[in-house]
C-alpha cells in the first residue's frame, strides 16, 4: 500500500520568518521524490510537516487525498528515517526491526517471521540474532529501513540518511534505497543537499531555495533545462556568460557577452534581453584552433584529474575563468599549463535564462 501526497499553497512561519513559502506539489503514489537544496532552504520543514511534527501555518496537506491537519505523527501512514538512526543497541537486530509491531500487541512468533522478511528484503539474512555493534554503517542503515518498513507505512520520509557514510558506501547505498523503494511500491519523500544522490535515485526532484520550490521535474530535465540560475547553479557546474540578445530568428540568436557575440538556442527572449547562458564543463571543448563559432581563447591554469574525468581550467582575456571536463578514457592528451588554447560549445548546448529569472535567492 502506498499513497500520494498533495502540498497545497503550504506555508510554515516560524515567528515573521518564513521558512517554506507556498509550496505546492503533487507526489504520486509509488514515487521516489527527492527535495534538493542548500542548508537552510526549508526541506526539513516540509518533511516535518508531512510527517506531523510541525503544523503548517496555510494551506493544506493531504496524504492518499485525506486532509491530515490535526493529526499526529503516529496518527498518520509514515515513517522517518533520520541520518541519526537510534537503533536500541542493547536489542538484537529482528527485536529493533519488530519494536513498532510489538508496540502495537503483535505477538512473537509473527514480529520475528516479519523481522526475518525484511532483513532479506534489504539483503541482510541471518543478521536477526546480531546486536546493532556488529553491524557497519551501511548493514545500520539498512536496518533503520526495514525498522520503518516493519509497520507497513503507505510513505517512507527520509531525511539526509546517507550523510554519516563514506563515499563508497553512499553511493552504494543509493542504489539499494532505489531498488528497496522499487520493491516495496512505498512512496519514498528523501530530503538531501547532494544533488548526485537527488539525480541518481529519485523520479522527480524539487529543488529549493530560500522556502520555495524553483523547479519540480525529473533528474534529466532539471539538469539540462534548469529553469532559472538558481537551479542551474545549485544542480552541477556551468560556465556562465552574461550577455544580451542580439538579431533573434527561429529557434537561434546571437548572445553578446564581453568574451565575443555567441549564437545559442533562443527560447522566449526579446532582442536586447539580459540573459545569461550556462554551459556545463563536459559540453566544453577544448581545442588548439578556434572554431568556427562559441570558441574563447584562453590560458590554461590548472589541470585537475578527478579520475574518471580531468577538469582543465582556462582564463579567459577578461580573467573569466572557465573549465572543460574531458574523459579520461586512458589516452586523453592534456594540456600543459600556460599553454594558448580554446574553449567552445555547440549552440544545442547552451541553457539561456533571463537575468531576472533567478526567484529569490
Ligand atoms: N523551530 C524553528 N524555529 C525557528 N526557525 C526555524 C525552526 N525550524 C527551522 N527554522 C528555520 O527555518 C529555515 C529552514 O529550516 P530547515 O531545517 O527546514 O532547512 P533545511 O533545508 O532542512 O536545512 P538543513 O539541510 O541544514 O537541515 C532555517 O532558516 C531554519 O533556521
Amino acid at each position: 500500500m502506498s499513497a500520494g501526497i498533495d502540498l497545497e499553497n503550504v506555508c510554515c512561519d516560524f515567528g515573521s520568518f518564513r521558512a517554506v513559502d507556498n509550496a505546492n506539489v503533487s507526489i504520486k503514489p509509488g514515487e521516489f521524490f527527492s527535495f534538493l537544496g542548500p542548508s537552510g532552504c526549508g526541506k526539513t520543514t516540509i518533511l516535518r510537516m508531512i510527517s506531523g511534527f510541525t503544523e503548517p501555518t496555510q494551506g493544506a496537506i493531504r496524504i492518499g487525498g485525506k486532509d491530515v491537519r490535526g493529526l499526529r505523527p503516529n496518527q498518520r501512514p509514515t515513517a522517518l528515517i533520520f541520518q541519526n538512526l537510534a537503533l536500541f543497541p542493547l536489542m538484537p537486530i529482528w527485536e529493533n526491526i519488530s519494536f513498532g509491531l510489538e508496540v502495537r500487541g503483535v505477538d512473537k512468533a509473527t514480529r520475528r517471521k516479519k523481522a526475518e522478511e525484511l532483513l532479506e528484503l534489504v539483503e541482510l539474512p541471518g543478521a536477526a540474532d546480531k546486536m546493532v555493534s556488529q553491524l557497519s554503517g551501511g548493514q545500520k542503515q539498512r536496518v533503520a529501513i526495514a525498522r520503518a518498513l516493519a509497520v507497513e507505512p503507505a510513505v517512507m520520509l527520509l531525511d539526509e540518511p546517507l550523510s554519516a557514510l563514506d563515499l563508497k558506501l553512499r553511493q552504494h547505498m543509493r542504489a539499494e534505497l532505489r531498488s528497496i523503494q522499487k520493491r516495496t511500491g512505498v512512496t519514498f519523500i528523501y530530503i538531501t543537499h547532494d544533488q548526485g544522490e537527488a539525480l541518481a535515485m529519485s523520479d522527480r526532484v524539487g529543488v529549493m531555495s530560500q522556502g520555495r520550490i524553483q523547479q519540480i521535474a525529473d533528474p534529466r530535465d532539471i539538469y539540462n533545462n534548469p529553469v532559472n540560475g538558481f537551479v542551474a547553479g545549485f544542480v552541477g557546474e556551468n560556465n556562465v556568460f552574461t550577455g544580451s540578445v542580439r538579431n533573434p530568428a527561429t529557434g537561434m540568436a546571437g548572445y553578446e557577452t564581453k568574451l565575443g557575440t555567441f549564437r545559442a538556442r533562443l527560447g522566449e527572449l526579446a532582442s536586447g534581453e539580459n540573459v545569461k547562458l550556462y554551459v556545463r564543463p563536459e559540453h566544453t571543448l577544448l581545442s588548439e584552433t578556434a572554431a568556427a563559432e562559441n570558441s574563447v581563447p584562453v590560458t590554461i591554469s590548472e589541470v585537475s584529474f578527478e579520475g574518471a574525468f580531468i577538469a582543465v581550467h582556462g582564463v579567459a582575456e577578461n580573467g573569466q575563468t572557465l573549465v572543460a571536463e574531458i574523459r579520461n578514457d586512458g589516452s586523453a592528451t592534456v594540456p600543459a599549463n600556460g599553454s594558448q588554447m580554446f574553449m567552445q560549445f555547440d549552440p544545442a548546448r547552451a541553457a539561456i535564462l533571463p537575468d531576472a529569472a533567478v526567484a529569490k535567492g
